[in-house]
């Protein structure tokens, strides 16, 4: 059952109202109300009659948070190149400027919160495939779901005008009613059918690896990211509440995530957190470098034990260690990490894995660390800037959201953000799917092609191929 007292919208709205007249411009208003256990996935399957292509699903790997939003009350939109963080950052903090927001509880992730993202590379040419994802897009819901260790909350946020009345809350209390109401529903889930899965240009792929390992021989790049995109085409629109149920059901371990824009969806599970913040604590991960699964457990642990010695995933790890190590030092007193890679196991793959955690400065907000950290080693290559003009000019692909900074901020400049990977864009019928690998010298193309190929596996599986 949920119950929310909805007298205290209506006082508060007035509030907020009056306020919105004294400053002649809108303002926020944000409550939060703890509530009964709500299943995830019904609820962001009930926002589909109403806020279809207005939804955003996302969740850690060990649950602690899971947020739903339903509804945009502000979206922070631009194809701005230069300083594209920093103009995000100034427009979420104008938007929270004046806003009036209750919320009781300590939690992170509670109240105002936006989520989105950027893309890989604003500089690169944009195709129609992203026409839907500006450069910086992020959205601010109307309805906010919460789960937080275990815990629900539900946020209400509602901007309101210099013009608005008490009609506005009446309208949203209504809202919110049904909403619920139509919690209970039972859901039905559609099945369409794969008819074709086409591979671009895999040939093409493998000679452009070939030719950035020449220019890796000769210096000074050291590493370069390739990736490729697979397209999907079905028998009828593919629902996003499908692949969230079943990435959600086959990924688990990973980062899950959905953000719809203008009827498009970008998803998918990536095991690679970019940045967490909580405070002035900073967490990062080096992901890079990767074996196949064993189908026995012998086989899996010698695969592991291979992985970890070997000198060519080594080097493709230890560039991002480097990087993301000097990244946070910029900002953070302390940085802390082992001295070794361990291995990260998750269902198609193991990767070369190395957590890192830092001790920031007080004024760093995460929208900085993600403009110090993107893109890391692990989805650009190193030196940065060379090598993402490498992928620039070689790249066919038009990577759009895919291997960029994807996550939260609240109100009190908690947040985390994953990089998108093992991810791909639904466009009703169809859909586009990318994986990539870190090319080094010692690269060879075809396995590096069976790499990618690996990497596709739990989007493929979550849109109903193998
Ligand atoms: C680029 C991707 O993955 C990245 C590349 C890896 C590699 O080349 O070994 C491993 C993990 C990720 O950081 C991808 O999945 O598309
Ligand atoms: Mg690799």
């Amino acid at each position: 059952m949920v119950t929310i007292q909805e007298t205290e919208l209506k006082e508060r709205g007035l509030l907020a109202v009056s306020r919105a007249k004294e400053l002649g411009r809108p303002i926020l208003i944000s409550e939060v109300h703890k509530m009964d256990t709500i299943n995830p996935l019904s609820f962001f399957n009930i926002g589909k009659e109403r806020f279809l292509g207005e939804r955003f699903f996302w969740k850690d790997p060990t649950d602690e948070i899971m947020l739903i939003g339903l509804g945009i009350s502000k979206q922070i939109q631009s194809d701005q190149v230069t300083d594209r963080f920093f103009h995000v950052e100034e427009e979420w903090q104008k938007f929270l400027l004046e806003s009036l927001i209750f919320n009781p509880y300590p939690e992170n992730g509670l109240g105002p919160v936006m989520f989105g993202g950027f893309s890989f590379d604003p500089n690169k040419m944009k195709t129609d495939l992203w026409s839907k994802y500006s450069d910086s897009l992020f959205h601010i819901p109307k309805y906010l779901l919460s789960i937080i260790k275990g815990q629900t909350y539900l946020t209400t946020n509602i901007v309101c005008t210099p013009h608005d009345n008490q009609d506005l809350f009446i309208k949203v209390t209504e809202e919110r009613k049904r909403l619920f109401n139509s919690l209970d529903q039972s859901y039905q889930l559609r099945t369409v059918n794969l008819l074709e899965t086409k591979e671009v240009s895999p040939e093409k792929w493998k000679k452009t690896v070939e030719d950035v390992v020449q220019d890796l021989k000769s210096g000074p790049l050291k590493k370069v990211v390739l990736a490729r995109e697979l397209r999907l085409v079905f028998d009828a629109p593919f629902e996003a509440e499908t692949a969230l149920f079943n990435l959600f059901n086959q990924q688990h371990e990973s980062f899950i995530f959905v953000f719809e824009s203008n009827g498009d969806a970008f998803l998918g599970a990536s095991p690679e957190r970019l940045v967490k913040k909580q405070g002035n604590d900073v967490f990062s991960t080096c992901l890079a470098g990767s074996i196949p699964r064993g189908n026995t457990e012998e086989e899996d642990k010698i695969l592991g034990e291979q992985l970890l010695n070997d000198q060519k995933n080594l080097i493709e790890h230890g560039f991002v260690v480097e990087m993301i190590k000097e990244a946070l030092e910029e900002t953070c007193d302390q940085v802390i990490l082992p001295d070794k890679p361990q291995l990260m196991k998750i269902r198609d793959i193991q990767h070369l894995y190395t957590p890192v955690i830092g001790k920031c400065q007080k004024d760093a907000s995460i929208l900085l660390l993600v403009e110090r950290l993107h893109p890391t080693p692990a989805l650009g290559g190193l030196p940065k800037k060379e090598a993402v003009e490498k992928i620039r000019e070689l790249e066919e692909l038009d990577r759009g959201f895919y291997a960029a900074p994807l996550g939260w901020v609240d109100y009190r400049g908690n947040g985390e953000f994953a990089v998108s990977i093992r991810s791909g864009l639904i466009q009703g019928n169809e859909a586009s799917l990318f994986a990539g690998c870190g090319v080094v010298a010692d690269s060879n193309s075809e396995s590096e092609y069976l790499e990618t190929g690996l990497k596709f596996k739990p989007m493929q599986r979550a849109l109903g191929g193998k």
